[in-house]
């Protein structure tokens, strides 16, 4: 369960008192006055912080129930030491408002939930809203129940909640981790298109051991000079996407584009990278 007390726009409660007027309270409208119904759709968003007409009313019936409740919790809290009533077994959990306790009934031994949060850090309101809020929730089947009973300590609020002994709903939640499959049954990537392309074939067959110097009629991979398939083999890749090599260059004329991954297979990497990008092979000014 959570505590409210920390200033969450949505609901927080307003610093006002118990009693004040129902424009205060979450969800009020705004102090230009109502919306009108006729007001175009794109100004009736922004002034209704993204909400449609239909749901500023309901939030501002909940407001009105919820301060309604409130105030009449106010009157009938119990002012009474919480181990007079109760018998602690154990705690449960901490909050950052507070602790939660499993409680026996002193006379009639019924397990209880009790949050306790401490006077210094809880204002009357806050606690009013933290109870209040668990009571209207607690009616779900799947929220803890919360009992209607609040109660004023010297030092500390309470209210009794239906306690969960089966630990915590997070724990059985497991995170969203990828399944790892086993090695055996893993399916190589394909590799980059680019590798296919140059190479003009449909299968990565060719990627294990070196390239096939045999090029291919739609994307040669040699000049007359034989640079480029030399490079190839030599296991040099490149990080751009196209390159101009000129007939005649030598190869210490590629520059730094050049990277060569040689040092990759005598490390006894299983499957040197081949990055093969597509080359331009072009005539050089003459
Ligand atoms: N009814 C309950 N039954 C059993 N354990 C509970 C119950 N209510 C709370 N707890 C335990 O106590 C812990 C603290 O609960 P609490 O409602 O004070 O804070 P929270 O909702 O976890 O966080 P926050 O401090 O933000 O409100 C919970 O994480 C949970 O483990």
């Amino acid at each position: 369960m959570k505590s409210s007390l920390e200033p969450t726009p949505a609901l927080t409660p307003p610093s006002c008192p118990i009693n004040a007027p129902l424009t205060e309270m979450p969800g009020k409208q705004s102090e230009e006055g109502p919306v009108e119904a006729g007001a175009s759709e794109d100004s009736e968003e922004e002034g209704l912080g993204g909400l449609t007409l239909e749901e500023l009313q309901q939030g501002q019936e909940a407001a009105r129930v919820l301060e309604d409740m409130m105030a009449l919790s106010a009157q009938t809290l119990v002012r009474a030491e919480v181990d007079e009533l109760y018998e602690e077994v154990r705690p449960l959990g901490q909050g950052r408002y507070g602790r939660v306790l499993l409680v026996t009934h002193r006379q009639k031994g019924t397990p209880l939930a009790l949050k306790q949060l401490p006077k210094p850090r809880t204002s009357l309101r806050g606690f009013l809203y933290e109870f209040c809020v668990g009571l209207s929730l607690g009616v779900h089947s799947a929220i803890v129940t919360a009992y209607g009973i609040g109660i004023e300590s010297a030092q500390s609020y309470s209210f009794l909640t239906e306690p969960v002994l089966h630990g915590d709903l997070m724990a059985f939640i497991q995170p969203k981790v990828r399944r790892q499959t086993p090695r055996r049954l893993r399916v190589p990537l394909p590799p980059h298109r680019n590798v296919l392309s140059s190479l003009g074939r449909r299968n990565h067959s060719h990627c294990v051991g070196p390239p096939r110097a045999s090029p291919t009629r739609r994307r040669p991979l040699t000049g007359p000079t034989g640079l480029v398939e030399l490079l190839g083999l030599f296991g040099v890749h490149r990080h751009h996407r196209t390159h101009t090599i000129h007939y005649g260059d030598p190869p210490g004329s590629i520059g730094s584009h050049w990277t060569p991954i040689k040092s990759q297979a005598l490390q006894g990497h299983p499957r040197p990278r081949l990055t093969y990008r597509p080359y331009r092979v072009t005539r050089g000014p003459a």
